[in-house]
């Protein structure tokens, strides 16, 4: 049933957010529209429950004395991770708060245990690499014996874009190739863009989008919007994206790493209505290139808000299927580790992706404590 199918004015829905509080409008409003099936233990008129988004508009003024606050059972999260920060939605709900009503609580999202999220490798070659060097990589690499075909891990690698086609052919079995970004839309005049068409084309399935570099190189300087434009496009044209998301030291510093990671994936998932296709890569700024990676204990804690944020704001089924990423010099030292956090679904690499080493990170997925699937 859709959401307008057998109702008539007015009537009521009901929104639940992870944090556990509902909030009552007019089902014919636009943000209304992600309904659920009608709830019969919940009062007339007749109720269902549905979820607000961050990219739902906010509701018109003259609907705003129906938002109504009101205390219910939180999500079932797991132990380990913090409450969900429903920061958009706090807002809306200080419009105009009025009474709490009876209801039922949302059914729970499925388990984790359930959801498994197959581990994934990624290497980040950015500006880097020759047709010798490459080739050198590629033998050393096949020579360790690896290989990951059918394997219980995803490893993608991603060559300067004139290289992603010649490469894919010398990397070892089962390793995919990816372009480190795409335009925000169709080709055209647009001269030196590449366009995820194109990707396809030749036959290239991945993408990287919104690295840091591309955000805050100045005369590169992508925003929130353009990223998650090519986000978006780029899902649309078929692409798998890995979408890189990560504060900077002043932000972490200043205690707004949360608030900054939450700002650019919401901008993200306001235009993504599909998870299936997206990784989320959280990349620290201060720990790219630096060798100083974050601690397995930070990294798990920005992973475990950021999964929460998305069981809030997007859904408790994307939060525990959509794999999260650590990157930030990311090495074969420290790789065994990181990758025994509950959150942490692996690493996009970049410096050591042009190294033999890289070959340990991807067997660290050995010591990845969600269960996989391969
Ligand atoms: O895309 C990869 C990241 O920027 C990490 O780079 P890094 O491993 O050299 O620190």
């Amino acid at each position: 049933m859709t959401a307008r199918e057998g109702v008539s004015k007015p009537q009521t829905c009901v929104a639940q957010t992870g944090a556990g509080v509902i909030a009552l409008a007019p089902v014919d409003q636009p943000w209304a529209d992600r309904l659920g099936p009608v709830d019969t233990a919940l009062p007339p008129p007749v109720l269902r429950h549905c979820r607000l988004h961050p990219r739902d508009p906010p509701p018109p003024s003259a609907i705003r004395p129906f938002f109504t606050p009101v205390p219910v059972r939180p999500f079932p999260t797991r132990p380990s991770r913090p409450p969900p920060i429903p920061s958009l939605f706090s807002k809306l709900l200080s419009l105009t708060p009025t009474t709490a009503v009876p209801h039922s609580p949302a059914p729970p999202p499925p388990s984790p245990a359930t959801m498994a999220r197959t581990f994934f490798v990624g290497g980040n070659w950015k500006c880097n690499g020759t047709k010798d060097s490459i080739a050198t990589l590629c033998s050393t690499w096949k020579e360790s014996g690896a290989g990951v075909a059918g394997g219980p891990v995803e490893v993608v690698i991603a060559p300067p874009s004139v290289y992603a086609v010649s490469a894919a052919a010398s990397l070892p079995d089962g390793y995919q190739v990816s372009l480190q970004n795409t335009w925000t839309g169709k080709g055209g005049a647009f001269t030196g863009e590449l366009s995820a068409e194109m990707a396809k084309d030749c036959g290239i399935n991945w993408v990287i989008l919104g690295h840091s570099e591309r955000r805050h190189i100045p005369t590169i300087a992508e925003s929130d919007e353009t990223v998650a434009t090519k986000v978006a496009y780029a899902l649309g044209a078929g692409l798998k994206v890995i979408a890189c998301i990560g504060e900077q030291l002043e932000e972490r510093e200043a205690g707004n790493t949360n608030a900054v990671n939450e700002r650019q994936l919401a901008a993200i998932a306001a235009k993504v209505t599909d998870w299936t296709n997206v990784v989320i890569a959280y990349e620290p700024v201060w720990a790219i290139g630096t060798g100083k990676v974050a601690t397995p204990d930070q990294a798990q804690e920005v992973h475990a808000a950021l999964r929460a944020w998305l069981s809030a704001n997007v859904s408790p089924s994307v939060a525990s299927s959509v794999r999260i990423l650590y990157g930030g010099s990311v090495s074969a030292k420290n790789c065994n580790e990181l990758a025994g956090k509950e959150d942490v679904d692996g690493f996009l690499v970049g410096g050591a992706s042009l190294k033999p080493e890289f070959t340990a990170i991807v067997d660290s997925h050995k010591h990845a404590k969600v269960p996989v699937s391969a």
